[in-house]
């Protein structure tokens, strides 16, 4: 089985996030995709936003319909800073016939020599990362084993990312269409990112 790990910290996850996955679903051929909100993001500042349970609830809300699309809550239930590494062995101990590919954005490609045990990481996973058409995404800078391990994708562009959405809920500005639907009245109900 051929699983695509999307982690993030969807605080809300938004159509950008969906879209990438199904790109890459369809072009690396992959039989499912696993969205999975972090507990503590190690490169990025916790933004105020959503609870935990709140990210984990909007991303089951927003994969429930799509015959490939899971979500895993192993971050969250591990705590503490999610390092991929730790999160990628304990996956494959526990499914030893799954291969994993981690997708990631453009945005992400150039910082991947700073992960975290990157040298072992690239071992034990395959990395997808999204092509922005005319962004340089710094790969040519990429040490040549990251490099090499690292599969492209293209995907339609989505000017979108979740900073964006709390902004425009902290203006008072709708958010429809940015998110699934059942996504935006979660977060209309719940009254999410208000100022
Ligand atoms: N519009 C987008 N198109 C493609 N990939 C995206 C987009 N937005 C985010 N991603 C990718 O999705 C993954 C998870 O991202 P994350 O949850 O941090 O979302 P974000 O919108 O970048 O959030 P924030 O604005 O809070 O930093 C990352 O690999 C990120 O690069
Ligand atoms: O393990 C690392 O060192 C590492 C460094 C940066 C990002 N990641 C993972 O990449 C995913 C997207 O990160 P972010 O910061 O865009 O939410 C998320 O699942 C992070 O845990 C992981």
């Amino acid at each position: 089985m051929k699983v695509g790990l999307m982690g993030g910290t969807f605080d809300p996850i938004h159509i950008g996030h969906l879209l990438a996955a199904q790109s890459v679903c369809e072009q690396a051929e992959l039989d499912e995709i696993w969205f999975m909100p972090v507990n503590v993001p190690p490169h990025k500042e916790a933004a105020p936003g959503a609870t935990a349970q709140q990210r984990w609830e909007m991303a089951n809300l927003a994969v429930e319909h799509h015959p490939k699309f899971r979500t895993t809550n192993i971050e969250l239930r591990r705590g503490g800073v999610s390092y991929s590494i730790d999160t990628v062995t304990l996956l494959r101990q526990q499914y030893p016939g799954h291969h994993f590919y981690y997708i990631i954005g453009a945005d992400m490609v150039r910082y991947l020599p700073k992960w975290y045990k990157i040298d072992e990481l690239i071992k034990l996973v395959t990395f997808v990362g999204l092509e922005r058409p005319g962004f340089d995404s710094g790969l040519a800078e990429l040490p040549p084993a990251i490099r090499e391990s690292l599969l492209l994708v293209e995907m339609p562009q989505i000017e979108l990312s979740s900073t964006r959405i709390r902004e425009r809920r902290a203006a008072g500005q709708p958010v429809r269409y940015m998110v699934p639907d059942r996504v935006n009245d979660y977060i209309e109900v719940n009254r999410l990112y208000e100022s």
